[in-house]
C-alpha cells in the first residue's frame, strides 16, 4: 500500500517527508530496561517495527541503567558511537537536551497525538519550549507486601510510618521475619520519606535548596529509626539484588518499589501465586504523603544519520498499541491516556493501582541538574542508614553539595 501510495503520489506521507514505504537503513537503539524481565518484551516490540518497515534494521543494544547516561554523553561528545535512539530516563532528558545531544522532535513523525500524553509524563520531555523526547513509561512507588506473611502475623497494610513500625514489630514477633526491606544504596528510596515529612530536595520555583531544612533532617531521622528499631533492614551495596531476593524469598514482608520491579518479583518463589503480591500506597509521614515520579522517554540523538527512521521508530515504540502491550506483559504504566482504556491495561491490577499514584506523584524540577542531585544525596543517605553520620550532618552536607551544583540558589 505504501509503495502504491508512492507510485500514485498518495498523501499518506508522515511529517518526516518520506512515505513509510521508503524508510530504510539502520536504527541503533540503546535500551536500559532490566535484563531477564523487561528486555525481552522491548526486543520483541522492536522486531515488530522491523516487520512494518522491512528495509529498516533495528540494532537493539541493552545498556545497563547505571551506565547509559555517561556512556551516551561520552559518545555524543566524541561524535562517535552514539545510538540513533536512546531510552532517556526522565532526569537525563533535560540534561541531554541542554547539552545539544538530542534532536528536537516538534513537527516530526516521532510526535503523534501529543494531547494524549499524561501531563506529568510530557513535562520531562520539554526543554526551553521544544520537545526533545517522547514519554515511554511513567512510574512511581508503592509498598509491595507478602499477603501470606501479613495473614500469618494478623496485620493490615500500614498507612503511616507509625503503623509501619507497629506492623513490623508484630511480624517479627509472630513470624521472626523483618517487616520492611529499605533499599539503602539508591536515594530514590529516600524521597517518599522526605515528602512524608513535608520536605523536598529543592524548591525550583524559589531557586532554593530545601533538603537541609528541618523537614529534611526529620526524614533522615525517620529512615534511621526504621533501621535502628529493627522495623527495616538495609544494605549499603547491591541494594537491588538484596531487596529483590529478600522479598522474593519471603525473608521480608514488605519492600518499597515500582512497576518496573513487578516482572522480576513475580518470578520469585513467594509469588508463584501472583495473588500473594499486594501493593499499597507508601506510608504517610508525620506531615504529609507523597511518592516520587520517575519513568523513561525515547529520544533521538541529534547526530543520527537516519533521523526519519529514528523518528518513525520512536513513534512506533510509544504508540497506544505498544504501550498497551507493555502494560499487559510487564505491568508498566502507559504515558498515553488512551492506552489505559486498552484491554491489556484494564486487565492489569498493577496498572490499575499505580494509575492514580502516578497522577498524584510528586513532580521533580526538569532542569539539567535534577539527575545530579542523587549522587551527593545517596552518599549521605547510605551513611545515615549505616550509622556513619547523623541526620543533621547528612542534611547539611547534602545541602552544601547542592549549593555548589546549583549556582546562586539560596
Ligand atoms: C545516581 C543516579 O541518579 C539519578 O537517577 C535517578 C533518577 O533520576 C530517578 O528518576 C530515579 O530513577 C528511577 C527510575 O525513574 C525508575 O523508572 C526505575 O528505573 C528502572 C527502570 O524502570 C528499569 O526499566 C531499568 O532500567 O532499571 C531502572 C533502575 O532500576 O528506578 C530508578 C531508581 O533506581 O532514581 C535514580 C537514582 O537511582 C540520575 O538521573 C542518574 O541516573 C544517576 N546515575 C548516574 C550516576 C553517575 C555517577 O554519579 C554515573 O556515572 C552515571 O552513569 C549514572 O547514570
Amino acid at each position: 500500500l505504501a509503495l502504491a501510495a508512492t507510485a500514485c503520489g498518495g498523501d499518506d506521507k508522515p511529517e518526516g517527508g518520506k512515505s513509510s514505504g521508503e524508510l530504510s537503513g539502520t536504527v541503533t537503539w540503546w535500551d536500559t530496561s532490566t535484563v531477564g524481565s523487561e528486555d525481552k518484551v522491548f526486543k520483541k516490540l522492536a522486531e515488530g517495527f522491523e516487520k512494518k518497515h522491512p528495509k529498516v534494521d533495528v540494532k537493539y543494544v541493552n545498556v545497563p541503567f547505571g551506565e547509559a547516561q555517561n556512556k551516551f554523553k561520552n559518545a555524543a561528545q566524541a561524535g562517535a558511537g552514539a545510538p540513533d535512539v536512546i531510552r532517556s530516563e526522565v532526569a537525563w532528558t533535560p540534561e541531554f537536551a541542554d547539552l545539544g545531544y538530542l534532536a528536537p522532535l516538534d513537527g516530526t513523525s516521532a510526535l503523534k497525538d501529543q494531547d494524549d500524553f499524561l501531563k506529568q509524563a510530557a513535562a520531562s520531555t520539554k526543554y526551553k519550549d521544544k520537545t526533545y523526547a517522547v514519554p515511554q513509561v511513567i512510574d512511581s512507588m508503592g509498598v509491595f507486601y507478602n499477603k501470606k506473611i501479613f495473614k500469618e502475623a494478623g496485620v493490615e497494610v500500614p498507612a503511616s510510618i507509625a503503623d509501619l513500625k507497629t506492623v513490623s514489630k508484630k511480624i517479627k514477633d509472630k513470624t521472626g521475619k523483618t517487616g520492611l526491606y529499605l533499599r539503602g544504596d539508591d536515594a530514590y528510596w529516600f524521597l517518599s520519606f522526605l515528602y512524608g515529612e513535608g520536605g523536598d530536595l529543592v524548591d525550583a520555583a524559589d531557586k532554593a535548596v530545601t533538603v537541609d531544612k528541618p523537614q529534611g533532617v526529620k526524614a533522615f531521622e525517620v529512615v534511621k529509626d526504621l533501621v535502628d528499631s529493627g522495623a527495616a533492614k538495609t544494605d549499603a551495596t547491591d541494594g537491588w539484588e538484596n531487596m529483590q531476593s529478600s522479598f522474593k524469598d519471603g525473608k521480608v514482608a514488605m519492600m518499597i518499589n515500582g512497576p518496573w520491579a513487578v516482572a522480576d518479583t513475580l518470578a520469585g518463589a513467594e509469588f508463584a501465586d501472583k495473588a500473594n503480591l499486594g501493593i499499597a500506597p507508601v506510608p504517610a509521614g508525620t506531615a504529609g504523603h507523597g511518592a516520587p515520579q520517575g519513568g523513561h522517554n525515547l529520544a533521538v540523538y541529534a547526530g543520527s544519520e537516519n533521523l526519519d527512521a529514528s523518528y518513525a521508530f520512536v513513534e512506533y515504540m510509544t504508540s497506544v498499541e505498544t504501550q498497551a502491550q507493555t502494560a499487559g506483559e510487564l505491568n508498566l504504566l502507559p504515558t498515553r491516556t488512551s492506552a489505559y482504556a486498552k484491554q491489556q491495561a484494564v486487565d492489569s491490577e498493577i496498572v490499575g493501582f499505580f494509575k492514580p499514584v502516578v497522577e498524584t506523584a510528586v513532580e521533580r524540577p526538569w532542569i539539567p541538574e535534577t539527575g545530579s542531585l542523587f549522587a551527593p544525596l545517596v552518599t549521605e543517605y547510605t551513611k545515615v542508614l549505616t550509622g556513619q553520620t547523623t541526620p543533621e550532618k547528612a542534611a547539611s552536607a547534602t545541602g552544601d553539595s547542592y549549593r555548589k551544583l546549583l549556582k546562586g540558589w539560596k
